[in-house]
């Protein structure tokens, strides 16, 4: 397993954003992390990747404790935020070989070509990334999360506000991604679940609901409409 994830939880004064899940992810299968607004899902991959202390609980990141080893952590994860804090001012360029120089990267101008090529931005590489629409950006935040390789990619609502063709080549992506690595996406896209994930994990209100293959999840619930399933578990 290279996520493995014992008893996690968040709390904000008496509110528990997160409320004791354990689940596990592996290596070449895509993680579906679904849940209502405010369901904990942000929360959740913000303590994976070692930007917020938990509550109680921890995880483990390809073997690595995320609160005795956060450097090793990092080192072994790329992560998309939901809103990538992405420097405006800077060039695609330079903004992608500042963050493979963060993470020692050798032959950072060959890299940086490379995800550029890999992400799909070749023809806006040259701009500043102020200056790109939605869907770059999106792919600038896709790039400086592989840039180094990392055998884990949390990607927190990757294909939000890409036009139809964007997403469909961002979805593709992810896809390739996956074959090798272990990724968890979130998404409120149903769609996106049936197109990308093989597992499934559903939280309401903190608490973890179903965690499972897609596949066995539709047969558990004698449907093949994840929207129905996801409402039925998330309404109480
Ligand atoms: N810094 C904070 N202080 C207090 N409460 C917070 C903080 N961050 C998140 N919360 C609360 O924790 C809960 C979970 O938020 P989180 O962002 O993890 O949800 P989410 O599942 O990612 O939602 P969405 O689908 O809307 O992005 C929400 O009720 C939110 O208001």
């Amino acid at each position: 397993m290279s996520i493995e994830v014992f008893n996690l939880a968040k709390h904000y004064n008496n509110q528990k954003a997160v409320d004791e899940i354990s689940f596990s992810a592996k290596p070449g299968r895509i993680l579906g992390f679904l849940g209502p607004n405010g369901a904990g899902k942000s929360t959740t991959m913000k303590m994976l990747t070692c930007y917020l202390t938990p509550s109680s609980g921890y995880a483990e990141i390809c073997g690595k404790h995320i609160l005795k080893q956060p450097l090793e952590v990092k080192k072994r994860i790329g992560y998309l935020p939901e809103h990538t804090p992405l420097y405006t001012e800077m060039y695609v360029k330079e903004f992608l070989s500042f963050v493979a120089q963060t993470y020692g990267i050798k032959e950072i101008k060959q890299r940086v070509e490379e995800v550029i090529k890999l992400v799909g931005l070749t023809v806006e590489q040259h701009k500043k990334i102020g200056m790109l629409s939605k869907g770059y950006r999106q792919r600038v935040g896709l790039a400086q999360a592989i840039i180094h390789d990392p055998e884990v990619l949390i990607l927190d609502e990757p294909t939000s506000g890409l036009d139809p063709n964007q997403l469909t080549e961002v979805r593709n992506l992810i896809k390739n991604l996956g074959k090798n690595k272990t990724l968890i996406i979130s998404t409120h896209i149903m769609q996106e679940v049936e197109a990308l994930c093989d597992d499934i994990i559903i939280i309401n209100k903190g608490k973890l609901v179903a965690n499972s293959s897609v596949q066995a999840l539709k047969e558990q619930y004698h449907t093949d409409h994840l929207e129905s399933i996801f409402k039925q578990l998330t309404t109480s």
